[in-house]
């Protein structure tokens, strides 16, 4: 699996030292262990999940400026991407959020075991999470939770002004309808980033957000209303 995962990384072009590699190997081996008592993931192919999570959450560290310090992944379920960074930048600390605590053990268990120092997880939901935390993060991340408008409310209330969001998509159908939330929000797109993965050559998108100004403590509205009613 070592030789495999150091072919795609490389395909990628993805730079990661052998330390590094083997805490994502282990990694893969937890989930793969307690994905069978619990549903962490619906891909069950261990290659399959190299690519389509470890790499798909790797596709990010391009993007990463050296000023971001503290990050934070809404909806990281089994840790993707904020795990998998996690492992790859020691020197940034990451937050991750979910509001199913069962997975929130999953990732203490897997912080615990890869021996990482840089992680801390919190089991609210993202609209909870503002009173403690508004305008608090330099980066935020967040894969296959919502609709963009509605992670739109979720994230930009966290995010310092000129902090940025990396939202992970599979294309750019929600980005046109998302012109309102941002508005709301002060935020604008800096940049639409391309990427193909490197086995299935399947596209993804990572669009990327400022926070131009503060935004009204209005926002996040409360839990539930972002995705009932979205901006
Ligand atoms: C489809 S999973 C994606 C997990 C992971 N980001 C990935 O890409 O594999 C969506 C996750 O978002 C979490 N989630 C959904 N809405 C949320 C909210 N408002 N606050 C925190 N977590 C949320 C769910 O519990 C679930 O684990």
């Amino acid at each position: 699996m070592k030789d495999y995962f150091e072919q795609l990384l490389k395909k990628s072009n993805i730079k990661l030292d052998n330390s590094k590699v083997e805490i994502l190997l282990k990694y893969l081996r937890l989930l793969t262990e307690k994905n069978k008592v619990m549903n962490l993931t619906a891909i069950r192919d261990e290659k399959e999940i190299l690519e389509k999570h470890f790499i798909d959450s790797l596709l990010l560290s391009e993007l990463f400026l050296h000023t971001d310090k503290k990050i934070i992944d809404i909806g990281t379920g089994a840790g993707f991407p904020g795990l998998v960074l996690a492992v790859a930048f020691p020197e940034k600390d990451f937050l991750l959020v979910d509001s199913v605590r069962k997975k929130i053990s999953f990732i203490d268990e897997a912080a615990e075991n890869l021996g990482l120092t840089n992680v801390k997880t919190s089991y609210e939901r993202a609209e909870d999470l503002v009173t403690k935390s508004r305008s608090s993060f330099d980066l935020g991340l967040c894969r296959g939770v919502a609709n963009l408008r509605i992670i739109l409310e979720y994230m930009i209330p966290l995010l310092k002004v000129n902090g940025r969001f990396l939202p992970q998509k599979l294309n750019e159908n929600e980005l046109s309808e998302s012109e309102n939330a941002l508005k709301t929000l002060n935020s604008k797109i800096l940049k639409i980033h391309k990427f193909r993965l490197p086995e299935s050559n399947d596209e993804r998108i990572i669009i990327e957000i400022q926070k131009l100004k503060e935004i009204s403590s209005r926002y996040p509205r409360k839990t539930g209303i972002p995705a009932k009613k979205p901006l």
